[in-house]
């Protein structure tokens, strides 16, 4: 069943429930680096078409559980991931999945804009092209103006599609890595600290269009700032060595948290 929020997003609702629909869902997940256990047993629900903010202090195991959730950390060696977790109801650790596909799925934006040493063009263009979601150069062409215009960069670009995405600014950069994630359709969009090398104004670009993409994506973003997570999420979940200590409606837990640790955290006590 499907219904309009109030920010007039169309949202599905699981059945007889007011809840906005699982789009991920990890059960039990652990995380072991060599002999290091980094995450003990975190059960984390993600909500299709809201933005879930991962908090805690650092070294909590946010990026841990973040990179989970699109099998990143299958190119770390020495990690080992137990547990479950699921998209859309599909194990994402089956081994019948494919990893790539599912990267296109579950994408990715870093910390650090990472443009590859090409064109604008062609940073967006790359993906869809090696996806084959593309028939024609008309096509390839409608989709990177598209993704551009979703990241909300098109019109500062738009003159020169040519020139090497690395000469944009670091604002820019960004904007141009989440054009190239939206590019390929993904359902969901990680996010680790993306606006952490990005001066007030550039973050607060990044931040209005992460509240834009969730009327499209359903997106998990891991932050330092409080402020962020208060003004960008629906959902917060709060990590401490390694452990999930609640989860819940983003104004509850910055207002009224269950947990001491919450608490001490959100007002600047400890991390
Ligand atoms: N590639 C790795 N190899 C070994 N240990 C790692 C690796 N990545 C993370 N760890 C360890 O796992 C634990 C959790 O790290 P993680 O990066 O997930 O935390 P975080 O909450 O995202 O931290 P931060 O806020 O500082 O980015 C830490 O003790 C960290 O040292």
């Amino acid at each position: 069943m499907n219904i309009m929020t109030e920010a007039g997003v169309e949202q599905k609702l699981s059945s007889g429930t007011n809840a906005p629909s699982i789009k991920m869902k990890g059960e039990k997940v652990s995380v072991h680096y060599g002999e290091k256990r980094a995450l003990f047993d975190v059960d984390l629900d993600v909500r299709e078409h809201q933005v879930t903010a991962l908090i805690g202090p650092s070294g909590c195991g946010k990026s841990t559980f973040l990179r989970c959730l699109n099998r990143m950390n299958d190119t770390i060696d020495i990690a080992r991931v137990s547990g479950k977790i699921t998209l859309d109801d599909e194990d994402v650790y089956d081994p019948k999945i494919d990893v790539v596909e599912l990267r296109a799925r579950v994408g990715m934006v870093f910390q650090k804009p990472n443009p590859f040493p090409k064109s604008i063009y062609e940073n967006v263009a790359y993906g869809p092209r090696i996806h084959g979601l593309a028939r024609s150069k008309a096509e390839l062409d409608g989709i990177v103006e598209s993704s551009l215009k979703k990241a909300g960069l098109f019109n500062e670009v738009k003159d020169r599609l040519l020139e090497s995405g690395t000469g944009l600014s670091g604002g820019q950069q960004q904007r141009l890595c989440i054009a190239r994630a939206i590019a390929v359709s993904p359902e969901v969009i990680l996010m680790d600290e993306p606006c952490s090398a990005l001066d007030p104004i550039a973050t607060a670009r990044v931040e209005e269009l992460i509240d834009e993409l969730r009327q499209n994506y359903t997106i998990v973003i891991v932050t330092h700032s409080m402020q962020q997570a208060a003004r960008v999420s629906q959902r917060t979940a709060m990590f401490h060595l390694g452990y999930l200590v609640e989860e819940g409606a983003t104004d509850k837990m910055f207002t009224n948290p269950d947990d001491k640790r919450t608490q001490d955290y959100i007002t600047g006590r400890f991390g």
